[in-house]
This record gives C-alpha cells, structure tokens and sequence, in this order.
C-alpha cells in the first residue's frame, strides 16, 4: 500500500477567504447599468489567499486554512493555489457547501462594483481550525506558536473566539479587514487587545467611529481603543506602526503608480517577512514601504 505524502510544514498559516475572483474589466468608462464589451476572467482571491500568495513570492511557505467545496471549481482552486506555493492540506473541504466567489466590475474609472459571497466560509464556521485544535497544527493543550495572517471575512463569532481562545494566545496573529463593510468585524482584537492589526486609514475610521487626517493620529486611537499593535497606512501618505512601546511614522517612497489594488496585502506580506528575518521595528516598516511602493509603481514585487 502507497501512503499519503506527509505534509510540508508550513511558516505561517493564512486564515480566512479562498476563492475565485471573477473580474470584470472595461476600458470604457462605466455606470450603474452599462453593457460593454469587456475580458471576464477568473483566478484566485479572498483576503486570506492574496496574502498567502504574496508570501510565498517573498518565499515563505504559507498553509492555508480556510473552506472550499469539494466540487469542481474547489478541485480547481486547490490546485491552483498547490502551483502558488501554498500547502492545501490543512483546508476544510465540504461535501455539501459550494466554493465561495467574489464579483467585481471594473470600468476605466476604477471598481464599479463588487459582490463577496463568502457563505460557505460563514457557514463552514469553526471547521476551519481544526488543525488548530486537534493536534495537527496545535490544541488548546499545546497551542500553536507560530504567525498567522487572519483575514475578517469570518463571522464576528469566530474572529472572537480566535481573540479570546486559550488555543490561539501564543500565535503571533496579524490581523487584516476583507473590506471596508467588514472592518467592523475586527474590533474583538481591540478589545481583548490580541494581535498586530493592518489597516488602512479608512478602515481605521471605522472600526473608531472617528474620522482621522493621518496614520499617526489613528494609530494612537486604535491603542487608546485597547489594540496591542498596529500598522496603519495611508496611500502614498506616511504609514505608521504602534504599540504600547512607542510608535514610528515613515514616509512611504516617491514612485510613479501605475497600480493600487493589492498594495494593501503586500505592504502586510513584505511586513510580515521582514520580522521573520529578524529586521525591528524601524526597519520592517522601511521595508514593507519599499516593497509596496516597488508593486504600486509595477515593477515585480522583489
Ligand atoms: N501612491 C503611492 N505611493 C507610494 N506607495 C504607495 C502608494 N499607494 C500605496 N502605497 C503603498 O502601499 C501601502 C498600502 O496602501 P494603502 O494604504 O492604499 O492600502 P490599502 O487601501 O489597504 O490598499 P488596497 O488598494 O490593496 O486595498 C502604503 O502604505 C504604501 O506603502
Ligand atoms: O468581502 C470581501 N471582499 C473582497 C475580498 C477579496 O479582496 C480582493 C479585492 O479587494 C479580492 O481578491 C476579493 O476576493 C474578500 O476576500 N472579501
């Protein structure tokens, strides 16, 4: 009898949404109710996946936790995302729940609109973190110890249990928003001030219900509101990290954008790997500006 290869270790788990992205894209301008020609295409996305992929173009080997169906379009994707570097073993592959998709159109004067329908991640609730608890990756027992970059397209329910469940205290959990419409979601890490939270300064504002005109300002906000760590950007504006310790505001570097979608997640991504590699606090900031500002002017990100 052959056995089933043993799973690689992973360096980091990415935890939240994975699934297709299908995007819609006109060169016209477009409004509500256009009908234009136009490229449809599919290809992988949801939070969790688009910052595992970054990080394994910065060389990391990201485990991906997360649900997806076992019909054709979740065979599909989980072999998509094995040719992206990621390690499926650990998902959750329902028998009966669909593979979730997110819509989008884009006309020449930017996102339209978009559609997530993450249902079956709602749905599939604390299946996903079975690796987590029943010994394979951790248990509450022998909690796991490693990073781990969490998204909030998870029910409000489970992002609080991962704030307070004695199984996740000892990760090293950074935490990001899947959208505007679901920052909210993120506010137990604040109060049960758990994690390092990204966010740009809109999401900032909303999860302080107060409006902010800098990174710095919103960073001490989002301390003052019990967050133990943050990093909050702004655009082509300074960034700014903070915790109880102190804080740091760096202007990002100069370039020529010629794209801004997906700065988000590498500004988390190229972050993320440069306290692997040791760098401190001035200097892993430095160094997520730099990557994010190598990717907004299109250049490749390394
Ligand atoms: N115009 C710019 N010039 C230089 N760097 C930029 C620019 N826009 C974004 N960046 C880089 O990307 C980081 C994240 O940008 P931003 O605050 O817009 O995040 P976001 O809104 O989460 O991004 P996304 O478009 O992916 O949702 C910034 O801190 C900066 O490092
Ligand atoms: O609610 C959500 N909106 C958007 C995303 C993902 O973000 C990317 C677009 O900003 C895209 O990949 C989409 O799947 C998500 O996971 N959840």
């Amino acid at each position: 009898m052959t056995q089933a290869p043993t799973p690689a270790t992973p360096d980091i788990l990415c935890i939240g949404s994975v699934l297709w992205d299908i995007i819609g894209r006109s060169n016209l301008e477009m409004r509500v109710g256009s009908d234009v020609p136009g490229r449809i295409t599919r290809l992988p996305g949801g939070v969790a996946m688009n910052i595992a992929m970054t990080l394994a173009r910065f060389g990391m080997r990201p485990a991906a936790l997360s649900a997806v169906g076992r019909d054709a379009e979740g065979n599909e994707l989980v072999a998509a995302c094995a040719q992206l570097g990621l390690i499926t073993d650990h998902l959750y592959r329902s028998e009966d729940l669909p593979t979730d998709r997110y819509m989008a159109i884009e006309g020449a004067n930017g996102l339209i609109a978009a559609i997530a329908d993450a249902h079956s991640l709602e749905a599939a609730g604390d299946k996903i973190l079975r690796p987590l608890l029943d010994g394979t990756l951790g248990s509450e027992a022998v909690p796991y110890t490693g990073p781990v970059a969490l998204d909030g397209n998870l029910k409000l329910s489970l992002l609080t249990e991962i704030a307070t469940h004695p199984a996740f205290d000892k990760a090293d959990l950074r935490v990001a928003p899947a959208s505007p419409g679901k920052a909210e979601r993120l506010r137990p890490f604040m109060t049960h001030s758990r994690g390092t939270l990204y966010v740009n300064l809109e999401e900032a504002s909303i999860l302080c219900q107060e409006e902010f005109s800098s990174s710095a300002e919103a960073a001490d906000a989002l301390l003052a509101r019990g967050a133990a760590r943050v990093l909050v950007t702004d655009g082509g504006s300074s960034a700014t990290v903070a915790d109880q310790d102190g804080s740091c505001t760096q202007a990002p570097p100069v370039v020529t954008v010629a794209r801004v979608t997906g700065a988000g997640d590498t500004f988390m991504a190229a972050h993320i790997v440069a306290e692997a590699r040791g760098e401190d606090r001035d200097t892993a900031l430095a160094s997520a500006l730099r990557a994010a500002a190598t990717y907004v002017s299109g250049e490749p990100p390394v």
